[in-house]
């Protein structure tokens, strides 16, 4: 497949604890990894695919090393206790954009995700920078044509750039373009963002695509009034979820290693309060974590929250 390579053995390593009982596992032992990309033999199970880029990063004038993000976030999850819905994930290896091959990675991601999608499996992809929501949700969407699917996104930003190129601050206007393509309806929320950190123009932008936005104040001190009742609406209205969780959504102490670290930020136990419906909504098919960028990180603390994330995620997705 194009662009597609495993993942090296050494990626899911971790202490064995094994001897002391047959329970005593941890995620590395109970993933699947057959080092193939065959979704059509894991029908029902989670997909976790790996969007090697920071191309998007770097055109978005921000700071790049995304692209090490999947191999080290899976390395942080790799020694975590394997409880209910680990043993779900299956390895489904890494798309890795070449340079400046920016849209084709793009697609490699789509056409990746899309075989899972119709396979049966959810998907969950570790970017990457925020340019994998389109080639990810793009998939999402193809995946079910005619079905209302609501997309959330966990993000400091708006990302609805307005740019003559794709880039990580682009991804929701290419996805609500791609909606008008088909003739379908754009169901955009956005949680967490700053209006310190988006233009007017971004605002404008929200609005006339009526996105449903929930600034980072608003989600910080009015959780019960504003969040939950978003997070259920969407659960009531839409047939499929897809959540998109950029990582500088969580306050820059908690997670340095991202391009544009948070000022303010949503904590990391209040996001988890977010996801936990969604997970347990029966209508969530894809997830992703990105604009992790190991070379910001401050002494693996960025990883170890990433992977704590993608460990609830994989624990309340379970079937
Ligand atoms: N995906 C990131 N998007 C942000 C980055 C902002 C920044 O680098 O300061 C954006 O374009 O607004
Ligand atoms: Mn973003
Ligand atoms: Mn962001």
């Amino acid at each position: 497949m194009n662009l597609w390579h495993p993942v090296e053995q050494s990626v899911w390593q971790g202490r064995d604890d094994s001897g002391e009982a047959a329970n005593a596992l941890r995620v590395f032992q109970t993933l699947t990894n057959t080092g193939e990309f065959a979704p059509q033999q894991h029908r029902g199970k989670v997909a976790l695919l790996g969007f090697e880029c920071d191309e998007g990063v770097k055109r978005n004038l921000g700071r790049a090393g995304a692209a090490q993000g999947p191999d080290v976030l899976r390395k942080a999850l790799a020694n975590m206790a394997s409880h209910a819905g680990h043993e779900q994930l299956v390895e489904m290896g890494n798309l890795r954009a070449q340079q400046e091959q920016l849209e084709r990675a793009q697609q490699a991601l789509h056409d990746a995700a899309l075989a899972c999608q119709h396979a049966q499996m959810r998907t969950l992809v570790f970017g990457g920078g925020h340019e994998t929501a389109f080639g990810h949700g793009s998939a999402v969407l193809d995946a079910f044509p005619h079905e209302r699917v609501g997309i959330i996104n966990l993000d400091a930003h708006l990302d609805l750039r307005h740019a003559p190129y794709a880039s990580s601050g682009t991804p929701f206007r290419q996805l609500a373009l791609h909606c008008e393509a088909q003739q379908r309806d754009f169901h955009y929320c956005c949680i967490g963002a700053s209006r310190a950190a988006n233009t007017q123009a971004l605002w404008d932008e929200a609005a006339r695509r009526e996105v449903t936005v929930i600034e980072d104040l608003s989600v910080l001190n009015a959780f019960d009034a504003h969040v939950l009742p978003e997070i259920e609406r969407n659960i009531v209205s839409y047939d499929r979820l897809y959540l998109t969780i950029d990582l500088d959504v969580l306050p820059g102490g908690e997670m340095p290693a991202v391009s544009a670290p948070a000022a303010l930020g949503i904590p990391l136990c209040l996001l988890l309060r977010i996801v936990e419906p969604l997970c347990r909504s029966g209508k969530l098919q894809a997830v992703d974590l990105v604009e992790f960028n190991p070379a910001f990180d401050n002494a693996g603390q960025g990883a170890r929250a990433a992977a704590r994330l993608a460990w609830q995620i994989a624990h309340w997705w379970q079937q």
